[in-house]
Order: C-alpha cells, then sequence, then structure tokens
C-alpha cells in the first residue's frame, strides 16, 4: 500500500477503535430498521454523465479548499444545480468532515448520499448505514482482497451501494473477481503521491466489461471534460474541489451538468 493512504488507513484505524467503544456496533444496528434509503446506483445510471457532487474542506493533498460556509447551504446549490448524488468527505484528521456532515446533508436535501471515507472495518459500515449514508466507498488499494469482500458483503447486507475504487488494471482485475462491483470508480489521483492524470478513465475504461456503473473520480473541471466522459460511455463523474472552490456554487454546477443552456432567456 502507498505511504499517504497507509498514515490515513493507520490513523482511520485508531479513529475507528475509539468510536465503537464510545458507541458499541449494536447500539447503531438498532437504528437501522427505520432506515429510508435513496437509490444511488439508480441515480448514476440514468441517460447522460450523472454528477456526483462532493462536500470536501480540506485534502492532503491540496489543503484548505472551503473551509466556511454552511455545509446545508452548500449541498443545497448542489441539488438546485442538477447534481444526481452528493460524495460527503467524512474522514475528520486529513479531509476535515465528520459524521455530523453526512447527517447535516441527509437532512438539507433529497439527492442519495454517498459516504466518502476510508472503510476499513466492519464497524464503519454499520455506521454509515445508521448515519443515513445510501453508499459506501471501497479503496481497493487499501483492502486485502479478503477484507474488500467482506466490507462489500457486509455493506449490501445492510442495503449499502457500494462504489469500488480502483486506479489500475490490477486493482480493476480485483474488484472485478473479488466482489464482482457494480458499481466502479477510476480515481485518477494516485492515492499515494496524489499525482493526478485524467486520461487514466479514457484508459482503464477499455478493460472494464458491459453492464457495469462506471463513475470517473478525480481532475474533472470543465463541462467540456464532462462531455468528452459522455462519447466514452462513462456514467457518471465525481467533482469536488472545481465546486467547493467556485464562488456560486449552484452555478457552477449547472455549467457542469450543462443545465445553464437547457431554459432559452426570456
Ligand atoms: O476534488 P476532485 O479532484 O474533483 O476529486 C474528487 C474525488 O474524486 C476525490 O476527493 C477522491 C476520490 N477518491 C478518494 C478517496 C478518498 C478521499 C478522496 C477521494
Amino acid at each position: 500500500m502507498s505511504s499517504v493512504l497507509e498514515r490515513i488507513v493507520e490513523t482511520t484505524r485508531e479513529d475507528v477503535k475509539r468510536r465503537s467503544k464510545q458507541t458499541p456496533a449494536s447500539q447503531l444496528e438498532a437504528l437501522l430498521g427505520d432506515r429510508d434509503d435513496r437509490p444511488f446506483s439508480e441515480a448514476l445510471s440514468r441517460p447522460g454523465v450523472s454528477l456526483i457532487a462532493e462536500h470536501k474542506r480540506r485534502s492532503p493533498s491540496a489543503g484548505a479548499i472551503r473551509e466556511g460556509g454552511e455545509i446545508t447551504d452548500i449541498v443545497r446549490a448542489y441539488e438546485a444545480g442538477g447534481a444526481s448524488a452528493l460524495s460527503i468527505l467524512t474522514e475528520e484528521r486529513h479531509f476535515g468532515g465528520s459524521l455530523d456532515d453526512l447527517r447535516a446533508a441527509r437532512a438539507a436535501c433529497g439527492l442519495p448520499i454517498l459516504r466518502k471515507d476510508f472503510v476499513v472495518d466492519p464497524y464503519q459500515v454499520v455506521e454509515s448505514a445508521a448515519a443515513g449514508a445510501d453508499a459506501i466507498l471501497l479503496i481497493v488499494a487499501a483492502l486485502e482482497p479478503k477484507w474488500l469482500k467482506r466490507l462489500y458483503d457486509e455493506a449490501r447486507g445492510v442495503d449499502l451501494d457500494v462504489l469500488v475504487e480502483v486506479h489500475d488494471e490490477e486493482e480493476l482485475e480485483c474488484a472485478l473477481e473479488v466482489v464482482d462491483a457494480d458499481v466502479i470508480g477510476i480515481n485518477n489521483r494516485d492515492l499515494g503521491d496524489f499525482t493526478v492524470d485524467i486520461q487514466r478513465t479514457f484508459e482503464l475504461l477499455s478493460d472494464v466489461p458491459a453492464g457495469k456503473t462506471v463513475v470517473a473520480e478525480s481532475g474533472f473541471h470543465t463541462r467540456e471534460q464532462i462531455e468528452e466522459l459522455e462519447r466514452v460511455g462513462i456514467d457518471a463523474v465525481l467533482i469536488g474541489e472545481a465546486l467547493m472552490r467556485s464562488e456560486d456554487l449552484e452555478a457552477a454546477t449547472r455549467v457542469l451538468t450543462g443545465t445553464d443552456l437547457d431554459e432559452p432567456e426570456r
């Protein structure tokens, strides 16, 4: 596993240990009965490229992105701008997020929500469902195949969709063989050194079997790039920084979803 990712996973394990002592899994499981989940993967498979708009205050690669601003205003602007789903960074130490962010986002809008974190322990799966996530991320580079399988099955068992993230051919093969992932994320950002190469999406796409939902992740900024993704048959794009850095979030979301052109001016 690469160094930066390794460090984040290590601190994540410590944090999970602490939280699971505070609130045992059994207590969270008791909350799962009345979940009304919003279909995440379905929202990505509609015609055109669906936008997953991400809430990310800071990151190890970029530093501070947008520290101020209410999350409720941000996600409402994403929804009004035509996003199909949300990605909420909940990792605290490196990304400045929290599960409270996820709960606040859920209460503020009707979009399905991906919990974006470094899920390495079954406790986090139950925790995600209890907090109101509709889907979780599993990063192949961070998991032994047997853990990938275990966490994937646990997530499906509590009705969470899973975005399985890969960034090279080997990881893609693992995602297909070990869990036969329905929703595959191609991350253009190398989680070892944080370099971004959006060609990765196009290169790896040809190895993805037909019938899978494919999400292009990281490094996208413009509508033109999204149109290019549409031409090659990508189902969805996940965008964080470009949105979080923009002054008018709803307008920026409209530009990326192409809905700024739909209504003729009167
Ligand atoms: O901000 P960007 O370049 O638009 O990227 C968003 C998203 O892909 C990125 O935040 C991400 C992809 N995979 C991750 C795993 C953990 C943390 C973050 C990520």
